[in-house]
C-alpha cells in the first residue's frame, strides 16, 4: 500500500515535470527569434563595435561549438574522415577552427579551401591547421572520390553574408555537396541556400546537421534535417534582450544546445 502511494506520487511528479518541460519547449520554440540577413549582420557588428569582441575570439568559440555539435551527432569512431570545406569569409574561418578542434578530438579532418583570404587571421588559422598535420586539398574531389574517401563533410563555405548566385570558383564544390551521399554538417547556413528563403534551384541539399550560430537565421525555419543545434555561446544578456532573441538555455557548461 505504502509502495503504491510512493509509486503514484512519483508517477504524478514525473507527469507534471514532463508536462511543464513540454510547455517550456513549446513556448521557447514559438518565441525564439529567427534573424533576417540585415539583423544577423547588425548583431554581428554590435558584438564587434559595441561589445569590443575581436573576430578571433568569436570565431574560436563559434568553431569550437561546431566541433562539439558534430561530435554529438557523428561519433569519431564512425565518422573519422572529415572533409571541411571553407569559404573566403568568417564562415570559412569557423570551418578552419572547427577542423583544428575535430583533429584534437580524434577525427582525421582534411580541408578544401579554394580561395584563401590573404590576411593574418586566415593565414594564422591555416598555419595552425597545417602545423597539426591537417592536409589541405588542392582541387575539389569529384563526388565518387568524396563518397569513398570521407565519412562526413563540414560545410563552412558561406554564412549569413552570402548573396546568390554562387560564383564560379565555388560551383564544383556546391555541386559535390548536392550529389554526395555523405552526411553534411553545415555551419550557420547550408551554403548556397538563400539566407532568408532557404533552398533554391541552384542549391537544394539538406544537411544532416545544421549548427546555427548566435541565433538561427530565417532559412533555418525551413530546415527539415534530423539535427539542428545552436552554438556560439557568447551573446551578452543585454544584446539578447535588445534583439529579443529568446534563445534556449545552454545546459550546464555546454557550448551548444539542441533545438
Ligand atoms: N556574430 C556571429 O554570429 C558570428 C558569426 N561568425 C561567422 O561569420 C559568418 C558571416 O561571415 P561573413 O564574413 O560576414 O560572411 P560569409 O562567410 O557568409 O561570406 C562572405 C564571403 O563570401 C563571399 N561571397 C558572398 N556571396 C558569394 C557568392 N554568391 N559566391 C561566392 N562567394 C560569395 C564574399 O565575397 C565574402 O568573401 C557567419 O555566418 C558565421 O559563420 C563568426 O565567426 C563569429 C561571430
Ligand atoms: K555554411
Amino acid at each position: 500500500m505504502i509502495f503504491k502511494r510512493i509509486f503514484d506520487e512519483k508517477h504524478i511528479f514525473t507527469t507534471i515535470k514532463n508536462f511543464s518541460k513540454a510547455i517550456r519547449c513549446l513556448t521557447s520554440f514559438n518565441a525564439m527569434k529567427y534573424l533576417n540577413q540585415t539583423e544577423a549582420i547588425n548583431v554581428d557588428q554590435e558584438l564587434f563595435n559595441e561589445y569590443k569582441f575581436s573576430v578571433d575570439q568569436l570565431m574560436e568559440l563559434a568553431g569550437l561549438s561546431c566541433s562539439h555539435a558534430i561530435a554529438k551527432c557523428f561519433a569519431a569512431n564512425e565518422h573519422k574522415r572529415v572533409l571541411v570545406c571553407c569559404g573566403p569569409g568568417n564562415n570559412g574561418g569557423d570551418g578552419l577552427v572547427c577542423a583544428r578542434h575535430l583533429s584534437l578530438m580524434g577525427y582525421l579532418p582534411k580541408v578544401y579551401y579554394p580561395k584563401p583570404t590573404p590576411n593574418s587571421l586566415y593565414e594564422n588559422l591555416t598555419h595552425q591547421c597545417k602545423a597539426m598535420n591537417i592536409e589541405f586539398l588542392e582541387t575539389c574531389p569529384p563526388s565518387e572520390l568524396l563518397n569513398k574517401s570521407y565519412d562526413l563533410i563540414v560545410d563552412a563555405l558561406f554564412g549569413f553574408s552570402f548573396k546568390p548566385p554562387v560564383r564560379e570558383a565555388f560551383v564544383p564544390i556546391i555541386k559535390a555537396l548536392q550529389e554526395t551521399r555523405l552526411p553534411i554538417a553545415s555551419i550557420d547556413i547550408p551554403s548556397g541556400w538563400h539566407v532568408e528563403n532557404g533552398k533554391n534551384d541552384e542549391c537544394c541539399f539538406e544537411p544532416s546537421l545544421l549548427i546555427s550560430l548566435t541565433a538561427p537565421k530565417l532559412c533555418a525555419k525551413l530546415y527539415k534535417g534530423p539535427h539542428h543545434y545552436l552554438g556560439g555561446r557568447f551573446v551578452p544578456p543585454a544584446l539578447k534582450e535588445k534583439y529579443q532573441l529568446d534563445l534556449p538555455e545552454y545546459p550546464g557548461t555546454e557550448t551548444c544546445v539542441k533545438l
